[in-house]
Order: C-alpha cells, then sequence, then structure tokens
C-alpha cells in the first residue's frame, strides 16, 4: 500500500528513523521524505541509508509538506517548535512524538494546524510496531485514517483518548526496553545452562516472538496460552514456581506503573 504523501521530520533521532525505516518500506516514497536535524553528520547518514532528503534545519521544506512528525526530546521541543511554527503550512497535519507533550501545548503552539499525538515504539523499524495516537479538537476523521493508515503500515495502530497517553507510554512506549532486557537474561540463563550465546540470544528471542503471535493470533488470554506449556509436575511449572517467588509479575506491574508516572511528570512541566 503506498501514500501520497509529503513527510517531515523536526529531529532525526531513534525515533525517527525508526518510523522512516518502516515507511519507506513500501508506504511512502523515500523522495517524499525530509528530515531536519541539528546534527550534520546524523543528516548525512540518514539520506545515504534511506534515499531521503536530510538537511540542518527544515526551512526547504518546511511550508511544502504535507505531515509534519515532531521528533526531538521533550526537554528541546519549546525550542524546536519556536524554529518552525511560523513557516509551517495552515494546513500541514502536525504529528508529535514527544512523550508528555499534550495536545492542548501543542494547539496553543500551532495556531491552525491540525495536531495529532501519537506514542510510537522502535519496532516500527522492523513493521511490528505499536502506535497509539490522540486527535486534536482541530483534526477528524480523516486527519485519523491518514495518521492510522500510516503508522499501521509499520505495525498496528490504535487511538486512544489522551488521557490513555501517559499509560501508553509506560506500556508499550517504553516496553521495547522491558523485552529487550528480558530476551537478554533469557540469553543468560541458556548460557549458564550451557548453550552458546547466539543460539541462546535466537532461542530466547524467537520465543518471546513466538508466544506474542500466539496472544496475538489466538485471542486467548495469556493464562490459557501458559497452562498449555505447562505439564503437570514438569519443567516448565518448575520455572514458573520461580518466577512467581522472585515476583516477576509484580516488578512488571510497578515498571509500567512507574514508566507511565514519569510520562505525566514530564507532562506537567
Ligand atoms: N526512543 C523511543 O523509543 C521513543 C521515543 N519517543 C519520543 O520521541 C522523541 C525523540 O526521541 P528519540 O528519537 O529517542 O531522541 P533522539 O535524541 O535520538 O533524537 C532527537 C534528535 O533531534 C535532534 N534535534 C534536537 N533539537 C532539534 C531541532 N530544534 N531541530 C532539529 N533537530 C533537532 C537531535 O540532534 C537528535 O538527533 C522524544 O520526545 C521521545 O519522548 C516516543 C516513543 C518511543
Ligand atoms: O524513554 C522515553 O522517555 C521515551 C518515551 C517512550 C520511549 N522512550
Amino acid at each position: 500500500m503506498s501514500m501520497d504523501l509529503r513527510v517531515g521530520f523536526i529531529g532525526g533521532g531513534a525515533m525517527a528513523e525508526a518510523i522512516v525505516a518502516g515507511i519507506v518500506q513500501g508506504t511512502v516514497s523515500p523522495s517524499d521524505i525530509y528530515v531536519s536535524d541539528h546534527k550534520e553528520a546524523r543528516c548525512q547518514q540518514l539520506a545515504e541509508q534511506y534515499g531521503i532528503h536530510a538537511s540542518v534545519g527544515a526551512d526547504s521544506f518546511i511550508g511544502n509538506v504535507d505531515v509534519l512528525f515532531l521528533a526531538v526530546k521533550p526537554q528541546v521541543a519549546d525550542k524546536a517548535i519556536a524554529e518552525v511554527r511560523d513557516k509551517v503550512g495552515s494546513k500541514t497535519l502536525i504529528l508529535s512524538i514527544v512523550a508528555g507533550l499534550t495536545l492542548d501545548v501543542l494547539e496553543a503552539s500551532f495556531a491552525e494546524q491540525p495536531v495529532v499525538r501519537i506514542m510510537p515504539n522502535t519496532p516500527l523499524s522492523v513493521g511490528a510496531g505499536m502506535s497509539a495516537f490522540a486527535c486534536g479538537t482541530r483534526a477528524g476523521r480523516t486527519e485519523a485514517a491518514v495518521v492510522s493508515e500510516l503508522l499501521s503500515a509499520a505495525g498496528r495502530a490504535v487511538e486512544v483518548a489522551e488521557s490513555a497517553m501517559d499509560a501508553v507510554t509506560g506500556l508499550s512506549g517504553s516496553g521495547p526496553a522491558y523485552v529487550f532486557l528480558l530476551i537478554d537474561a533469557l540469553s543468560d540463563g541458556g548460557v549458564a545452562a550451557g548453550l552458546k550465546r547466539d543460539a541462546a540470544t535466537l532461542l530466547a528471542a524467537q520465543t518471546v516472538y513466538g508466544a506474542a503471535k500466539m496472544v496475538l493470533e489466538t485471542g486467548k488470554h495469556p493464562d490459557v496460552l501458559r497452562d498449555q506449556v505447562t505439564s503437570p509436575a514438569g519443567t516448565t511449572i518448575a520455572g514458573v514456581r520461580v518466577l512467581e517467588n522472585r515476583g516477576l509479575r509484580g516488578a512488571l506491574i510497578d515498571a509500567v506503573l512507574a514508566a507511565t508516572e514519569k510520562s505525566r511528570e514530564l507532562g506537567k512541566k
């Protein structure tokens, strides 16, 4: 599926790159993607790797894109907005991925443009992203459909109320980091049990991938699927017992809550 859209980015960091990598795979033509980043070397790298336009400064494209991603760190978002707000086209759809930056603030910053707040995650770069988005008052169903199509091209996208954004950030926004940690730890377990590192990491990652795929494709509750693996007096329950004793469930719940709380704090500053 390809979309006839000119897409700009303010900030060409890790998350912008993940989105670019996701949408250049058949959704948006690289020649229609424009990135502005403060760092010249970063621009060169992005231009070479993806065949997109990348420059220090956005003047060459800012008035001429259909969609503009705001993809800088929260701490410098005010400055980045001040640099572009008077130059951006009045119909350009502003898509902010800045953690904690509210629709109220965004709508006050951009006088006329429709604004959508998005929380994506880095697996977008391999077509398996999870994004949630909330529409501002000037963004209607047409804008929501554009955002949904753009993000769905590299994973899944759901529309949520803005009040859910902090929780989304704590779960799917930050979540890849929790799962990378989990995979690394599982791999360590395999190495401790005598496997070679490469094999252990492959086994760990494919197991996480397969289990996630089963949850998504069967629609069954994770506990039902867990039960299918767990033989009476078998190996699985021996492992599960250790995880329950060490509080894995509670640790994951607390991790999501801590990240959610941090997102709330960022939004208040
Ligand atoms: N990394 C992640 O997994 C996720 C990040 N986010 C959000 O995405 C945003 C960006 O995060 P990252 O990509 O991880 O950060 P990053 O630090 O990798 O990238 C930010 C980039 O913006 C550039 N920059 C800063 N000010 C600029 C300006 N005024 N004009 C042009 N370029 C400018 C920097 O040189 C840098 O390359 C953050 O607000 C974060 O909250 C959201 C979801 C997931
Ligand atoms: O760590 C962060 O603040 C950002 C937001 C979600 C993922 N990374």
